[in-house]
């Protein structure tokens, strides 16, 4: 049975990030697939062997939609293994806070998703995106300004997207190997 990559996006970073991963994955347990949320059959979840659920981050939370497919969906999700990651903009922040507040929200996001899914979450991890400034909403705009060095652009850390979708390949391998699949 494949391994399911399903993402949730607003502009698209997301999306690139889901593709990278089933790449690095299908080279070690083929077959993946990845689809969008939207576009996504849900009566098909059942035949997926594991599920990395993916959303780009907005207010600190992942897309409405997001969380809304893991409450309806949860009965079916806690019987495999799910792995989640997440889009948002940790890199675009000044150095002195990227650190703090990307583990920040890293957590709170992990902690969320684990209440909503009672607890079967293997692991999550969060991604920089692609941060354009005119997309950010005034608010958060206005605040970002009050701190010097802000970065915008294309902050994916290939290495890091690349290094986690291999930590996942080689945690479902064990399954594989020890017949827990
Ligand atoms: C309206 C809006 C709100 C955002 N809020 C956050 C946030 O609270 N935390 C964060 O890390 N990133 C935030 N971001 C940055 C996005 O998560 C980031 O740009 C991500 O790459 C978007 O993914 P996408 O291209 O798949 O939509 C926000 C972006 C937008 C447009």
């Amino acid at each position: 049975m494949p391994v399911l990559i399903l993402y949730n996006t607003d502009h698209g970073s997301t999306a690139e990030i889901a593709s990278r991963i089933a790449s690095r994955i299908d080279a070690v347990l083929p077959p993946t697939e990845v689809h969008n949320l939207h576009d996504f059959d849900a009566t098909t979840l059942p035949n997926y062997t594991a599920v990395i659920l993916g959303s780009a981050v907005h207010g600190a939370k992942w897309l409405p939609e997001a969380n809304t497919f893991c409450d309806v969906h949860k009965e079916t999700l806690i019987t495999k293994p799910v792995y989640a990651f997440s889009a948002g903009a940790p890199g675009a922040l000044p150095k002195v806070f990227r650190n703090w507040c990307g583990n920040h929200e890293e957590k709170a996001i992990f902690e969320g998703l684990k209440k909503r899914l009672d607890g079967k979450v293997r692991m999550h991890r969060l991604f920089s995106g692609k941060i354009e400034r005119e997309d950010l909403p005034g608010g958060l705009r206005m605040c970002c300004g009050l701190f010097g060095g802000m970065r915008y652009g294309d902050l994916r850390e290939w290495d890091k997207i690349e290094a986690w979708a291999d930590e996942v390949a080689a945690d479902l391998k064990r399954d594989q190997e020890e017949g827990r699949e």
